[in-house]
């Protein structure tokens, strides 16, 4: 039989919101946390990623990097760092194991932008992230993988 999938929503009407929902993300966010934002260009990966930086209090600016593939904030507050990777701009092809990163995944939290689709090669427990819509509104679709993320799924679309 197959596990039944869960998925929740939660919507957005403008930037400061999805932030700011990122932020209570991103106080929630521990070292060895994997965090997977899938959606097309422009669906808002980045600005969601700001305010998880934001919630993390680690050291911005968050923005889109055009060569670098991958970036590490550190924390302003001793807690573990933001490593933040642009997949999507890989074009596909990659896999996480590929990407050359000097950290420790398990000491970060890392923060994947990435092509639709191939989240699903990551076997390791990890929380999908998928950004849809348009003007200034946005859903996004939590889709928890293993128990921690469960946990975390329930507390983030809880309305508090
Ligand atoms: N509710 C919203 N949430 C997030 N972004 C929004 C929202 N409303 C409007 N926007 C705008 O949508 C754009 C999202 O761009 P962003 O760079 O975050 O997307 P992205 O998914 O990272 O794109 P890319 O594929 O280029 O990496 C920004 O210009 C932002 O101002
Ligand atoms: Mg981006």
């Amino acid at each position: 039989m197959t596990e039944p999938v869960r998925l929740e929503s939660v919507h957005f009407d403008s930037v400061e919101q999805t932030q700011a929902w990122g932020a209570r993300l991103g106080e929630s966010l521990r070292a060895g946390d994997l965090v997977v934002l899938t959606g097309g260009l422009g669906a808002g990966k980045t600005t969601l990623t700001q305010g998880i930086a934001e919630g993390m209090r680690v050291r911005g600016p968050i923005t889109s990097p055009t060569f670098v593939i991958a970036r590490v904030h550190p924390s302003l507050v001793g807690g573990p760092a933001l490593v933040h990777v642009d997949a999507y701009r890989l074009g596909g092809a990659a896999e996480l194991d590929d990407i050359d990163l000097d950290e420790d995944l398990e000491e970060v939290v890392t923060v994947v932008e990435w092509g639709a689709g191939l989240a699903e090669q990551l076997a390791d427990d990890h929380l999908e992230l998928v950004l849809a819509g348009d003007g200034d509104r946005r859903t996004i679709t939590l889709r928890p993988s293993g128990a921690r993320f469960d946990v975390l799924v329930d507390r983030l679309t809880n309305d508090v």
